[in-house]
């Protein structure tokens, strides 16, 4: 498929339904590539919606809303950037020949749902997972909490960034976990998967990227493993290269491709993976950039934003690491619309730093507003630089 010139007739125009941080570097990286954009989010403002040709705000779930965005802009690639998307739809818009969804539709919509996922993972493909049951009532929980053990963790099957998840110690948590499960879903399912705690040393994203070789097959390629750290389910910090064994590197590796090869298509994967010595367990998969895949903006040579968007339009990818990163997260720290930064400069001021702000029209508490990013000789120096920049971002009152 031929790059043409944006806002032409000959333009490749790619859709992104839903604009976040992620797909704000998405959507930049495409144009730098002469790709023509056009950015759906739920709410007007959205990062990347700041960036792209054109912005559209629409409910996402809703399969009518999202089919006439789709035939009214025509869009080449639509390429998901949430989970909560009418995917039932993205299949039938794939079959039909519409666009081409990325990586597949089944993709996501087997990654929407835990289940959907879960159930390829540990039972279709075998791989090691931690104990699971799904439940769809405050009775149902209560039984898979027994028979699963505490502690466990409760999630509603449909969320993200540790929405609704809660880590139960014993059955006295069980009526709060259920019901901040309800609360938390993005779609409210009334169902909830409860798994089993896995005591790991470290976890990692292990991306990997699914891109088109010289002779037209389909090649993948694995970046340097992810290690991070999460509070409340959501990541807080993260570093490349994460230090690991070569043989949980090997079985993470191998259960990263398995699970790729299932879903297909072309693009970026994080393949979420807990490891203890040599052991290695599947959590989840994105099968679109990672969060935590943010510090490759400070530690690749193409960071998971370029491999995507390379990916997508079928260049040639190069998931090498030039240098040691790390990642910390800038939370809003307030409930408040059309927050300031102060501190910018005594960020920036830190070797080897840089900074996201991703210009989110309203912060909250606990949303994530910006992120610091740092290069190091090594990923300690990088973790500290990475934390000293993020410290001094102070979100304020505007
Ligand atoms: N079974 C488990 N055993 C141990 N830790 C767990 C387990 N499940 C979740 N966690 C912890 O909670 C974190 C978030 O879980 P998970 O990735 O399932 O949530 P999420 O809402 O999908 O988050 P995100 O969208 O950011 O990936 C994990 O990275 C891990 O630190
Ligand atoms: N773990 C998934 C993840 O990090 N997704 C990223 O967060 C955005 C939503 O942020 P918001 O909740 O602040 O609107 C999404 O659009 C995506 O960029
Ligand atoms: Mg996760």
């Amino acid at each position: 498929m031929r790059i043409g010139t944006p806002l032409s007739p000959s333009a490749l125009r790619v859709m992104l339904l839903g604009a976040g941080e992620l797909g704000k570097e998405v959507l930049i990286a495409l144009q730098r590539l002469g790709v023509e954009t056009i950015a759906v989010d739920r709410y007007a403002d959205a990062p990347g919606q700041q960036v792209a040709h054109r912005a559209h705000v629409i409910d996402m779930s809703d399969a009518a809303a999202l089919r006439a965005l789709i035939v009214a802009e025509r869009p080449h690639f639509v390429v998901p950037e949430i989970e909560a998307i009418a995917t039932e739809e993205l299949v039938k818009i794939e079959a039909e020949g519409l666009a081409t969804v990325i990586p597949t539709a089944r993709a996501a919509q087997l990654t929407m749902n835990r289940e959907g996922i879960r159930r390829l993972a540990a039972e279709t493909l075998g791989l090691p997972t931690s104990p699971y049951r799904f439940a769809s009532s405050l009775d149902e929980m209560r039984a898979a909490c027994a028979e699963i053990g505490f502690p466990c963790f409760v999630k509603p099957v449909m969320s993200s960034s540790g929405k609704g998840q809660s880590r139960l110690t014993s059955a006295a948590d069980v009526d709060a976990a259920w019901a901040y499960a309800a609360a938390g879903s993005r779609v409210d399912q009334g169902r909830v998967i409860v798994e089993g705690q896995i005591d790991f040393d470290y976890e990692i994203t292990q991306l990997t990227v699914r891109a088109l070789a010289a002779d037209g097959t389909v090649d993948t390629a694995f970046c340097a493993p992810i290690g991070h750290v999460q509070v409340k389910g959501d990541y807080v910090e993260s570093w490349q290269p994460q230090a690991m064994s070569a043989a949980a590197l090997q079985k993470s590796r191998e259960i990263a491709k398995a699970v790729t090869d299932n879903l297909g298509g072309r693009g970026i994967f994080g393949v979420e993976l807990f490891v203890k010595g040599d052991e290695v367990w599947f959590s989840e998969v994105s099968p679109r950039p990672h969060d935590t895949g943010l510090v490759t903006l400070a530690s690749q040579y193409q960071s998971e934003f370029e491999l995507h968007a390379r990916a997508i339009l079928g260049l040639p990818v190069d998931a090498g690491l030039r240098e040691p990163g790390a990642s910390a997260v800038i939370y809003g720290g307030m409930e408040a619309s059309g927050i300031a930064f102060d501190g910018v400069a005594d960020a920036l001021a830190v070797p080897r730093s840089d900074l996201r702000l991703f210009g989110k029209p309203q912060a909250f508490e606990r949303r994530r507003m910006g992120v610091a990013l740092a290069a190091g000789s090594d990923t300690d120096e990088a973790r500290v630089r990475a934390k000293l920049a993020a410290a001094a971002v102070k979100p304020c009152q505007p």
